[in-house]
């Protein structure tokens, strides 16, 4: 009793899932009505159609019986027409279901992706690449099963058997009734797999997740893999989630054949039934044998609308999960509703002012920059040093207005950054991350992503602007060169000296350099530093730098431990005090002495 209470909750559930689920899509239904509704008419010829059938069979069975072969004759016309008819109309709704369902899809589709660009950081670096790629191979097509052709039998269905019902009631009513004795438990034992399906799903769904991510995680990570000969370990995980999926692929069948032979065992009985029944009626001459005939062809189509819900509302509750995992992405906040573009910067080598005041931030509450106040003047170079850990591309993002402060405010030409657009504050930065990526394509492509309207003349003017043309131009085929996913086929190096003249190219007034030169050998690196100060000139720069070598120029040097300050001043005025900044030259100076006594 307990467990009956449960499912019959559960499918109340079920029920407001189906729908939340239909309110995520009814936007996009509403917008390709048209393919929709050419579905939802061509029901009625359908009906149409299977009602003329069974009357043309009635009265040519009942023709043939009578010996009245002329009248047969006449009739082959009208069946061979409604043959025609059936064939046009399953030609048309299969292009009617197509676009129906397709174009949804591509909408919704594009959708994700738009909404993926917009939403914060703060969900998409939670998110691993695998999960979010699972949202587009997967649960994109799992929701095929709520649109198109599957959402016009919600209603084709149901009219069908009415109008089946109602003219079969006609010839005789007690059939009629006998007919449909078998439909609420039909109709029940449907729902029952409904459920059983859609929690089967939901696990199919979840484990195709847990593979994409497995799988992007190792290929991602096949050098590690390779060193640490983790093949076999690799190999045994895989192996076991692919099982897991299998058998859960194989009770998913195996209830769905479960389901179909019942339907087939209804079917049969409910028709054996009405065909011991019928020839009674005929034999006692209470109806012709072309009502019987006509009567039985009916049969079918009273039980497969039972049948057809049923397998309709299993249909939904697999795609209900589905759903309810894109919900998960499309519930999340966009920062903009426009997709930000590229806004030229009028002055690009007039640096901006940037403030930041009292800023406390921590990622999911745990707290990282703590009172973070500092002011850089337009034109200022500002260094961040501190231990790993203390914030310093913390700041970066903040500033990038990937994530908010909790408290504080930061300013960049004077204007508060949380009330400006996301392109026209990103577009006056050029970043050079501590992780360098690049595109899959040629040297060339990843370096005309930095704004738009760029000639090769300008690429090689930023590359000799860096001191760099000299090494693009040594590769295989220079600016051509073809580099992999994320940079593949280039050294760690030589994709940092890529990120650094496509930062360059950006032309904006101000310039971020996370560790921007820490993959370079030390010649290159002092080489490149000394052509980014003339990139710099006017600039306002924020550097974040271990190497404290290379930052002894900086106007203003920050000293972070666990996101406070904790000195600021001039490399000079630092290394007066006895402070942190002191200690850390001593170390490293201690280490170069090391390295000069060694070498
Ligand atoms: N996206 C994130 N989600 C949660 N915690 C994060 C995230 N990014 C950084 N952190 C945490 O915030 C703290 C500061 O990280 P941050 O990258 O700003 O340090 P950093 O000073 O730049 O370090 P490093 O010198 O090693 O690059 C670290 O403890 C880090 O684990």
């Amino acid at each position: 009793m307990n467990k009956l209470l449960r499912l019959f909750k559960e499918s109340l559930i079920n029920m407001y899932a189906v729908r939340d689920a239909f309110r995520v899509i009814k936007p996009f239904l509403r917008r390709h009505w048209k393919p929709h509704a050419g579905l939802f008419l061509l029901v009625f010829l359908e009906i149409g159609l299977t009602l003329a059938t069974a009357w043309l069979m009635g009265r040519m069975t009942d023709s043939a019986v009578n010996r009245q072969f002329d009248e047969l004759m006449s009739m082959v016309p009208l069946a061979l027409g409604l043959t025609a008819l059936g064939i046009a109309a399953g030609y048309f709704g299969s292009h009617l279901e197509l676009w129906a369902s397709g174009k949804v899809i591509k909408d919704l589709r594009e959708y994700l992706l738009r909404h993926l660009l917009l939403v914060s950081p703060e969900y998409t670096d939670r998110s691993r690449p695998g999960k979010l790629l699972t949202h587009f191979t997967q649960d994109l097509f799992g929701v095929e099963g709520m649109i198109g052709a599957n959402l016009v039998q919600v209603i084709r269905l149901p009219i069908i058997f009415a109008a089946v019902l109602l003219y079969m009631a006609q010839t005789h009513w007690l059939l009629a009734a006998i007919s449909v004795a078998a439909a609420p438990l039909v109709a029940l034992c449907g729902g029952l797999f409904g459920l059983l399906l859609k929690r089967n799903s939901r696990s199919i769904y979840d484990q195709v997740e847990k593979m994409n991510v497995f799988l992007s995680e190792t290929i991602h990570g096949l050098s590690v893999i390779r060193s640490y000969t983790l093949e076999k370990a690799y190999f045994g995980k895989y192996y076991a989630h692919s099982e897991r999926l299998y058998g859960l692929a194989r009770k998913e069948t195996r209830l769905q054949g479960f389901y179909a032979a019942f339907g087939q065992i209804a079917g049969s009985g409910i028709f054996l039934f009405c065909l011991c029944f019928a020839a009674y009626l005929v034999s006692t001459s209470q109806i012709t044998v072309g009502s019987m005939v006509a009567f039985l062809n009916l049969t079918g189509h009273l039980i497969y609308p039972l049948t057809g819900m049923a397998a309709i509302w299993i249909g939904y509750q697999n795609s209900v999960p589905a759903l309810e995992r894109l919900m998960e992405v499309l519930k999340q906040q966009p920062q903009t509703l426009l997709l930000p573009g590229y806004v030229s910067t009028p002055t690009p080598t007039k640096g901006l002012s940037i403030h930041f005041e009292n800023v406390t931030f921590g990622y999911g509450g745990r707290p990282v920059i703590d009172r973070f106040s500092l002011n850089i003047r337009s034109g200022q170079t500002v260094a961040i040093v501190g231990t790993t850990g203390a914030g310093k591309s913390t700041l970066f993002n903040l500033l990038q207005g990937y994530y908010q402060p909790q408290q504080g405010l930061i300013e960049v030409d004077g204007k508060r950054i949380a009330e400006l657009a996301p392109d026209e504050l990103r577009s006056s930065m050029a970043l050079v991350a501590q992780e360098t990526f690049l595109f899959a394509g040629t040297i060339r492509d990843n370096l005309l992503l930095a704004r738009p309207g760029l000639t090769d003349a300008d690429i090689q003017a930023a590359a000799k602007a860096a001191n760099l043309h000299d090494f693009i131009q040594s590769l295989p085929d220079g600016y051509d060169t073809v580099v992999g996913e994320r940079g593949a086929g280039l050294s760690g190096g030589q994709r940092q000296r890529v990120a650094i003249i496509r930062a360059i190219l950006k032309d904006a007034p101000i310039l971020l350099m996370d560790e921007a030169t820490s993959a370079l050998d030390s010649e290159t690196e002092h080489q490149v530093k000394e052509a980014l100060k003339r990139v710099q000139r006017g600039r306002t720069t924020l550097v974040i730098a271990h190497r404290l070598s290379t930052i002894h120029h900086a106007d203003q040097i920050v000293v972070l431990e666990e996101g406070k300050i904790t000195e600021i001043g001039t490399h000079e005025q630092l290394i007066r005090k006895n402070g942190p900044y002191r200690k850390l030259v001593r170390h490293q100076h201690f280490l170069d002495k090391e390295i000069n006594a060694a070498t």
